[in-house]
């Protein structure tokens, strides 16, 4: 058996779980700490593939790899295990197959040649027979962190319902603020009745926070206060958190669950389908959008501007701008742009203007930042998490814009600029959003009660899944704009492509290794987005 990664040789072989059939697995399970003492190469992706943290990597035959999650059994020997009271429930006692099979994983590619590799695979989430805590004994936690996001409610209910429905446990806690609400505020008891309609509300009842992430206050904090099954609602940042918790946790020798439940609004966290919320702010940036196209239209040489949230990644641009099709220019963090020359945005805006009389701009917030370069550079500034604080780039280009026609070109424009980041935000999530929501909970509670710990939950090509920390932590899921979504929205709105660079891109493919796992591909398309970028 191999491992996929570069260091088998550094391998060790676990000994099989010994009473877990909620754990077991008919492969070949390894632990691989992907340091680079093998000196093996993989192209230019050999660093960034070496995670310093041990990998749990089971491999199968034709190129099948499971890439799993942690469970107490790898690192607590003999705990006992019970029946799941599901089992007991009437209304899934009599659902046929309700339990996952414990061989169940899930594909992340799912578009395959006939001789290409099965690729990677992930632990499926649900139901186990069995359960590594008895319902009386579980004491449960909630914490929220990061920015807001429709739906975080929703998930709250669903944690605290999906205990005490399911599992019959009690004791549910809420942390008060995020993170550093561990060390320094008072808990809130939740129970169903409590958290019974919050689902309708924007915003979290939790409260939340950047910053303030104490790995030790915190974990003494869960210790303290003989707390077993910890639910943690975030982003990126909360995500790389709860991993280092975990980490804590398992150094201690700890029977304490970690569960990441990915929360992001820019639909930024990789290898899941998309993130919760996503779907709600799309439908609610469409206000934003048709407020701009009327008051756009209504007026002569109109141009509405609306920034949308994306600090990394343009998703919630490019979905706003394919439903509405009110927008004739999308601008995203991937696709870097220009405004002066042939082919650059004022081009395109005289243009637009001279054809339809209006237009309306979409431009996520993280667009052109190499543009507002030096004004970035004077700043410099971070939030309390150590995100970059970026400038607003809405205002500034409205105000290029502006300047451009008035001032040097001696054309009158008139142009309304929008930013509904905080009224998209609060909203409280819709009608799909819910349910999935709902889905996200209930499947951390399963693994959560199965032992499983250091997991992220989400959706794989449909199908919900367990997934190590590393794999949502190491990298940032961007707009491919080699892709065919881009492609479409280009269409669309027929606006330029702003690239110079084609040639350049192809010629870097070729350059790059062919037989690259799905986790390679995705720096392989990061690196080829970074040619675009240098190349303009
Ligand atoms: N690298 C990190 N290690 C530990 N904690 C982190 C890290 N990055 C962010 N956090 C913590 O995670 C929380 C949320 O992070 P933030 O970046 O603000 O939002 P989000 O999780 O939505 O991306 C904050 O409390 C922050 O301190
Ligand atoms: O004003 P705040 O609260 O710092 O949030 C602004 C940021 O929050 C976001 O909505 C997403 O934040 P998260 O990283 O917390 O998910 C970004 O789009 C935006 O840059
Ligand atoms: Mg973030």
């Amino acid at each position: 058996m191999d491992s996929v990664y570069p260091s088998s040789s550094a391998t060790i072989s676990l000994k099989p779980p010994r009473n877990s059939d909620s754990n077991s697995f008919s492969g070949s399970r390894n632990w691989v700490p992907s340091s680079s003492g093998s000196g093996h190469k993989v192209g230019s992706f050999s660093r960034s593939l070496m995670e310093k943290k041990p990998q749990k990597v089971v491999v199968g035959d034709a190129g099948y790899v499971l890439e799993d999650v942690p469970h107490f059994s790898d690192y607590i020997p003999h705990l006992p295990t019970y029946p799941n009271p599901l089992q007991d429930n009437p209304a899934y006692s009599v659902v046929k197959q309700y339990f996952v099979n414990v061989d169940d994983t899930v594909a992340q590619k799912i578009v395959v040649h006939n001789n290409s590799p099965r690729g990677t695979h992930f632990r499926r989430a649900g139901p186990r027979q069995k359960v590594y805590f008895e319902s009386d004994d579980v004491h449960a936690c909630i914490v929220t962190c990061g920015g807001l996001c429709p739906g975080l409610n929703t998930v709250i209910r669903e944690i605290v319902c999906g205990l005490h429905h399911m599992y019959g446990v009690k004791k549910v806690l809420g942390i008060d603020g995020g993170y550093r609400g561990f060390y320094s505020r008072n808990t809130i008891s939740l129970t169903p009745k409590s958290v019974n309609d919050i689902h309708k509300r924007g915003g979290t009842i939790l409260g939340t926070s950047r910053g303030g992430h104490n790995t030790s206050k915190i974990v003494d904090s869960i210790q303290d206060r003989g707390i077993n099954q910890v639910y943690i609602i975030g982003g990126d940042g909360t995500q790389k958190g709860a991993s280092v918790i975990y980490e804590e946790i398992k150094r201690r020798g700890l029977k304490v669950v970690v569960a990441g439940i990915p929360k992001t609004i820019d639909n930024d966290i990789p290898v899941i389908d998309r993130s919760f919320g996503f779907d709600t702010a799309v439908e609610e940036a469409q206000r934003a959008i048709n407020a701009a196209h009327v008051e756009s239209e209504s007026v002569e040489n109109g141009i509405g501007v609306v920034k949308l949230m994306g600090r990394y990644s343009g998703f919630i641009a490019m979905y706003a701008t394919l439903a509405s099709r009110d927008v004739d220019c999308c601008l995203i963090p991937e696709s870097p742009f220009y405004l002066e020359g042939p082919g650059g945005l004022f081009e395109y805006i005289e243009k637009r203007l001279k054809e339809n009389g209006h237009m309306v701009i979409v431009i996520a917030e993280g667009a052109g930042q190499e543009l507002l370069s030096e004004i970035m550079h004077s700043m410099a500034k971070q939030d309390a998490s150590g995100n970059k604080l970026l400038q607003d780039v809405g205002l500034w280009i409205s105000q290029k814009i502006k300047d451009h026609f008035s001032k040097r070109h001696k054309m009158t424009i008139n142009l309304k600029y929008i930013d509904p980041t905080y009224m998209i935000r609060a909203v409280p999530s819709n009608a799909s959003d819910n349910v999935y929501c709902t889905l996200l909970a209930q499947s951390a509670v399963h693994g959560a009660m199965a032992g499983y710990t250091g997991f992220t939950v989400g959706p794989v090509n449909g199908r919900h899944s367990y997934i190590p920390f590393h794999r949502i932590i190491e990298q940032q899921n961007k707009v491919v704009i080699t892709d065919r979504m881009w492609a479409r929205l280009l269409s669309s709105t027929n606006q330029p492509s702003f690239l110079r660079a084609k040639d350049v891109i192809e010629d870097k493919k070729e350059e790059l290794p062919s037989q690259l796992s799905d986790h390679q591909n995705g720096l392989k398309d990061n690196l080829v987005k970074k040619e675009i970028s240098y190349a303009l």
